[in-house]
C-alpha cells in the first residue's frame, strides 16, 4: 500500500492551513507525523480520511483518490481518532457488528480477530456494555479493536498513547508491528517523541502547515547537523529555528 499526498493545499476556510504539503508512505511503513500544537497534523489527517476537501493537490491511496471512488477510497482506511467516537446507543458487540458490515468483512474471520483482541484488551466479558459505562482508555481500546479487525491498507492513528495504560500501549505497538508485516501502512500523529523514535520507520516533520522534511532519524540528524541527537532534540531545534524567523 502507498499513500501519496501531493501538493496538498487545504484547511477550513479560504485561508489555507496546509500549504503544498507533500509526503509519501510506502508499503509496510510506520510514519510519524510530528509537529507542534497547531502545526497542521489533524488538518492533514482530516484531508486524508476525507473529512475535508483539498483546495488543490491530491491524495491517493494505492493510486485511488476520493474522487475516483469514494467507497473504495474510504474502505482502504482505518482511522483511530485522538478522542474516541462511539455510538452511545450501541453496545460493544454492536460496534463490532457495525464495523463488519461497514467494511464488508467476512463475519467468521472478523469475529475470530475480534475475540482475540477482546481478550487482549480484557474487554471479552463486556460485549453487552454501552460506551457510557467504559473508561476513556476502554473507549480507546474499542476504537483500536474495531480498526484492527478491518485489515485496512492504511491505518491513520491520531495521538494514540495519551489515554492508554503501558500494557495497552505495548499491545497497540505489537498490533501495529503485525499489521506492517501484512503490508499495511500506518500514519501516526504523536507528541510522544521517544516512543515515535523507537518505533517509526520515518518521520514527517510538519511546521506551520508545511512539511519541513521527511526521513528516518539518520536523515534528520544529517539535515539538522545534529549527529546522534534524539528526535526530541531535533524537534526542539526546529521549533527554535522557526521561531527565530518569525
Ligand atoms: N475547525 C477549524 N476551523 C478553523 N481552523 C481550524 C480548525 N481546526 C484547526 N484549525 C486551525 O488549523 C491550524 C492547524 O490545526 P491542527 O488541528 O491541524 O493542528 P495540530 O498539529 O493537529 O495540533 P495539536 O498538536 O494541537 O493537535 C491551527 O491554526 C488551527 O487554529
Amino acid at each position: 500500500m502507498t499513500l501519496e499526498v501531493k501538493d496538498l493545499v487545504g484547511g477550513y476556510s479560504r485561508i489555507p492551513v496546509l500549504k503544498e504539503v507533500n509526503f509519501k508512505i510506502n508499503n509496510g511503513e510506520l510514519v510519524g507525523l510530528i509537529g507542534l500544537n497547531g502545526a497542521g497534523k489533524s488538518t492533514t489527517i482530516n484531508h486524508i480520511i476525507g473529512l475535508l476537501k483539498p483546495f488543490s493537490g491530491e491524495i491517493k491511496i494505492n493510486g485511488i483518490s476520493i474522487d475516483d471512488d469514494v467507497n473504495e477510497y474510504k474502505k482502504q482506511i482505518a482511522y483511530i481518532p485522538e478522542v474516541p467516537i462511539l455510538y452511545k446507543e450501541l453496545t460493544l458487540k454492536e460496534h463490532i457488528e457495525t464495523t463488519i458490515s461497514a467494511y464488508d468483512l467476512d463475519e467468521k474471520e472478523a469475529w475470530s480477530s475480534a475475540n482475540r483482541l477482546l481478550k487482549m484488551f480484557r474487554l471479552d466479558k463486556k460485549l453487552d456494555w454501552f460506551p457510557t459505562n467504559f473508561s476513556k482508555g476502554m473507549r480507546q481500546k474499542v476504537m483500536i479493536l474495531c480498526a484492527f479487525i478491518t485489515n485496512a491498507k492504511l491505518f491513520v492513528i491520531d495521538e494514540p498513547f495519551l489515554g492508554l495504560d503501558p500494557v495497552a500501549v505495548n499491545d497497540l505497538l505489537n498490533l501495529i508491528e503485525k499489521q506492517k508485516k501484512k503490508g499495511s501502512s500506518i500514519l501516526m500523529s504523536t507528541h510522544v517523541l521517544d516512543t515515535a523514535e523507537r518505533f517509526c520507520d520515518e518521520f514527517v516533520l510538519i511546521h506551520n502547515g508545511e512539511v519541513r522534511t521527511q526521513g528516518n532519524i539518520e536523515k534528520l540528524q544529517k539535515e539538522f547537523g545534529m549527529d546522534d541527537s534524539s528526535l526530541n532534540d531535533i524537534y526542539l531545534e526546529l521549533a527554535e529555528e522557526e521561531s527565530s524567523h518569525e
